[in-house]
């Protein structure tokens, strides 16, 4: 807990700190409008804890947690409790939970501490024998710092970190601080050094401490050897504020494309975000500066460098001036730690008072750094610079600016020959694109991302504001149709009758994220055509306001109707349409990966995505988040990971390792959602993710419980059996373990023939062809399919190859013969998976030999690989 907080997650970045004029008002600043628009301004903090979408504080009156965002583990807008006087000294947020160390208890009862977290897989009321000082959470596990022996211990679920594998029993600790997979701590005695141990992404074994300790820093990304005033840990990463000059180290893994930390500047407290860290500068602006990826560097907010208390500073700290940073009430103060020790070429000229931190200053008869020749140059002269400081200057900078330039020029270079390289084998022609046709596109052959101009003229029709705002009656609420995490929804009907769905970029602060998004649905929508996919009629792009013009979808989005509270909302979908939109929404996919050129990775396939026509159709919507892949599908692409909890491919989350196997994740996931009603998350249940609960069902063969109670189950469960089959392959923890869409579509086109074909079905539902906005109905009959074996559980994998079987012509496939998808399916990864699967069960393999054999598969793991291989087998 500190005056400091940052979440993170997949809806974006907020920094939220203590106001500094001593309120103790919490201000928040970032992308996640679910935490900007909800941070209370009433309510008084005495420190504040971030986790994934959300943030809590420790309320001043009440020393309970409250806290907002949007996660659904932790109870939002209320304050936490356990029992009816429960109090807490402090909180700690990890990932999904927090956990909250109740202020010491009296009597009998003064050597047991008590900690209460809430959270997935987390809420529980725990006991701990002995005094805790201070507790610290991690992404999935916690951690407790014992008062008297000053010993560590933690507690949660260590799969990915060994964190309580690791913890060093011998070692004493001034402070603890856990960060995503891994824990550091300051160690007690005047050195104050730091030692982590833990899982961190640029090491290739477990981070020990008696490797840190004994084998010294054999490992750059190890802890340094400077002494720390406080630590601070991210996802893979932690920083600390180095005694004697409060400037910053980070040690760890560094995302690509992030910014150092800041030199030559001095902090008072810091916080970290998964990829990204915060400090408060010590000055009197009190702005918060921040390094890493993904998130400004100058933040426009000035916040507490510390939490105001009512206790006088203890020694070691010294009070913060109050005119700069004022605690409202009466006799609470802001203690800073005081730095300690000077550089070698300094000397302590006022130490540490209580009031005021210890200075150093520098020893001018033995100056080394330039820094020290600058400082008794200007004593010397008076503020005039001498030449011999010049002399020694003028070098460097020279050098800083030659180097500068070259950096720049090599990384352009790169750059380019990178995507020369990446487009070799990759032309996009004419014929793949329905319609266009035109000579402007053949001109681009090759190009990833054509001008927008272009695209806009080939197929959106550019709106006004004024035209779209009458058409859906100025966006008044009676209007809107849906919400998401960046917009609204409206329906609306244009001057010649078209009806329409406008979207609506929220207006949040984070413009660059919204206009991003934006630009790459019109971008995507306007190169697509294909029957499943929505199809983008314009856009308007006035001022701040970002809007989309999509076909109207009468029924709403799958999500809608699955979840639905309403039974007769729910029977809408009755087993052949939930697995007919099954079948488009996975044809649409097929598409994107299989046929779009470059391939497209959707990156947020789930229910409230896939829409609804009229006809029961599906159509995926939202490309807001899509990237265009490489060429080649199967190398993967380095992208911090975006998506939706519960739908997101745990390889391309914890590796950051996308490829279109990601999109074959969701849509298992879809599939499960689809089959079980039940939500990808859904804390109600005891077994809240859809994937743990239904796969080990699905594994034992009991498909039936995993049905959804709300529809009758058809009289032959085998299609159904096939489906959950399928989902259960594409939700495997390795990419190259699942299908690929073309094989997911056969398969579900056969289990869709099969339920069809059972008895239970009296009036098959003929969904409609829908290209380009034609309707044709297509009334094949379905018994040739119907009367294939039921004991084929794995159409992906048993495919026979002389059965040339034809999916009912309705199923809409305008671009592709499945003769054609037949031939890319037949030796990819659902034979490699089966093999793999026969080798480690057959011959007993450890985990060694399966190790290996993956690395052998996959190639030389790189860090990022090898952390996954370690985290998972
Ligand atoms: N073309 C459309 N026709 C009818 N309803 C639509 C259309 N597009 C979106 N909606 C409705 O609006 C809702 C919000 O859509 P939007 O794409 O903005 O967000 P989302 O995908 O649900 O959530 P998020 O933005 O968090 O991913 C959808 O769930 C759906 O119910």
């Amino acid at each position: 807990m500190s005056s400091i907080a940052i979440s993170y997650g997949e809806n974006g970045p907020v920094f939220c700190g203590l106001k500094s004029d001593g309120s103790h008002l919490a201000t928040c600043y970032g992308s996640n409008p679910a935490i900007i628009h909800a941070t209370p301004d009433h309510l008084h903090f005495l420190g504040l804890t971030a986790g994934n979408g959300f943030v809590c504080g420790l309320l001043m009156d009440s020393n309970q947690p409250f806290c907002w965002g949007n996660t659904e583990f932790i109870p939002m807008g209320v304050s936490l409790q356990s029992s009816r006087n429960s109090e807490y000294l402090e909180i700690s947020a990890g990932d999904h939970h927090l956990c909250g160390l109740r202020k010491p208890l009296m009597g009998n009862m003064r050597n047991t501490s008590l900690v209460d977290c809430w959270g997935y897989n987390m809420t529980k009321n725990h006991d701990f024998d002995g005094q805790i000082q201070s507790i610290s959470a991690g992404s999935e596990f916690n951690c407790g710092l014992f008062a008297q022996n000053r010993s560590v211990f933690c507690w949660g679920d260590q799969t990915s970190s060994n964190v309580i594998g690791l913890i060093p029993k011998e070692l004493m600790f001034k402070t603890i601080a856990a960060g995503g997979f891994h824990v550091c701590g300051i160690l007690e005695g005047a050195h104050s050094s730091v030692v982590c141990w833990g899982t961190s992404l640029d090491l290739e074994e477990e981070i020990s401490v008696s490797s840190v300790m004994y084998a010294g820093q054999l490992n750059v990304d190890l802890a340094p050897l400077d002494p720390m005033l406080s630590v601070v840990g991210g996802k893979f990463h932690a920083c600390g504020i180095r005694s004697y000059d409060r400037a910053v180290v980070c040690w760890g893994y560094t995302v690509e494309r992030s910014t150092p930390p800041p030199l030559g500047v001095k902090l008072y407290e810091i916080a970290a975000g998964d990829y990204f860290t915060c400090g408060i500068i010590a000055e009197t602006s009190l702005l918060p500066v921040c390094w890493g990826a993904s998130f400004p560097s100058a933040l426009p907010l000035a916040v507490s460098p510390g939490v105001c208390k009512a206790a006088p500073c203890a020694r070691g700290f010294y009070e913060f001036n109050n005119a700069t940073a004022p605690c409202k009430s009466p006799g609470s103060h802001i203690c800073v730690p005081c730095s300690s020790g000077c550089s070698s070429e300094m000397y302590e000229v006022i130490e540490c008072s209580g009031t005021m931190d210890r200075q150093c200053g520098y020893n001018c008869s033995s100056c080394g750094s330039s820094e020290c020749i600058k400082n008794c140059s200007q004593v010397a002269s008076g503020g005039i610079k001498s030449e011999k400081f010049w002399s020694l200057q003028l070098p460097i900078i020279v050098a800083e600016v030659c180097f500068a330039v070259f950096l720049v020029s090599a990384v352009a270079l790169t750059s380019v020959l990178y995507v020369r390289y990446k487009l070799r084998n990759c032309s996009c022609s004419v014929d793949s694109r329905k319609g266009s046709g035109s000579s402007s596109f053949r001109k681009e052959s090759g190009k990833i991302r054509p001008d927008l101009d272009e695209l806009k003229i080939r197929r959106a029709q550019k709106f006004t504001y004024e035209e779209l705002e009458r058409a859906t009656d100025g966006f008044k609420d009676e209007s809107l149709v849906g919400r998401g995490s960046f917009s609204c929804v409206f329906k609306g009907v244009l001057k010649d009758g078209t009806i329409v769905a406008v979207k609506r970029a929220i207006v949040s602060s984070d413009m660059k994220k919204n206009s991003k998004e934006f630009h790459t649905e019109l971008d995507l929508l306007s190169r697509l055509n294909h029957a499943h996919l929505l199809n983008l009629l314009g856009y308007c792009e006035e001022g701040g306001e970002r809007l989309l013009v999509y076909e109207f979808m009468a029924n709403g989005s799958l999500h809608q109707h699955i979840h639905s509270k309403s039974k007769e909302m729910k029977e809408q979908l009755d087993w052949v349409r939930r697995v007919t939109i099954a079948v488009q929404a996975a044809r649409g996919i097929e598409y994107l990966h299989g046929y779009a050129c470059p391939p497209v990775i959707h990156r947020d396939i789930k229910s409230s995505n896939i829409l609804i026509d009229e006809e029961h159709n599906a159509r995926v919507a939202d490309f807001g988040l899509s990237l265009l892949g490489p060429a080649n599908s199967s190398s993967p692409l380095a992208e911090l990971p975006a998506g939706t909890l519960g739908y997101l491919d745990p390889e391309y989350y914890r590796l950051h390792y996308l490829t279109t196997k990601s999109d074959v994740y969701s849509f298992g996931v879809l599939l499960l959602e689809i089959l079980s009603g039940r939500k990808a998350i859904d804390m109600q249940y005891e077994e809240g993710n859809v994937v743990e609960w239904a796969v080990p069902l699905i594994k034992a063969g009991d498909v039936e419980a995993v049905l959804d109670p709300g529809l009758k189950p058809p009289s032959d469960l085998e299609a159904l059996k096939r489906i959950a089959n399928i989902a259960s392959k594409c939700v495997r923890m390795r990419g190259k373990e699942r299908p690929s869409m073309d094989k997911v579509t056969t398969a579900l086109e056969r289990a869709l023939a099969q339920l069809m074909g059972s008895p239970c079905s009296e009036q098959p539902i003929l969904p409609t062809e829908v290209v380009l906005g034609s309707s044709r109905m297509h009334k094949k009959s379905s018994q040739r399919s119907g009367n294939r074996s039921t004991s084929e559980t794995d159409g992906a994998d048993t495919e026979d190859q002389r059965i040339e079987f034809r999916a009912p012509s309705w199923i809409t496939f305008p671009s592709v013969a499945s003769s054609q998808r037949r031939k890319s399916s037949v030796s990819e990864s659902d034979l490699d998976a089966k093999n793999i699967e026969t080798r480690n069960v057959g011959n007993g393999t450890t985990v060694g030999d399966a190790l290996r054999s993956l690395v052998e598969e996959i190639g030389p793991a790189s860090p990022q690989e090898h952390l996954y291989l370690q985290h998972n087998f």
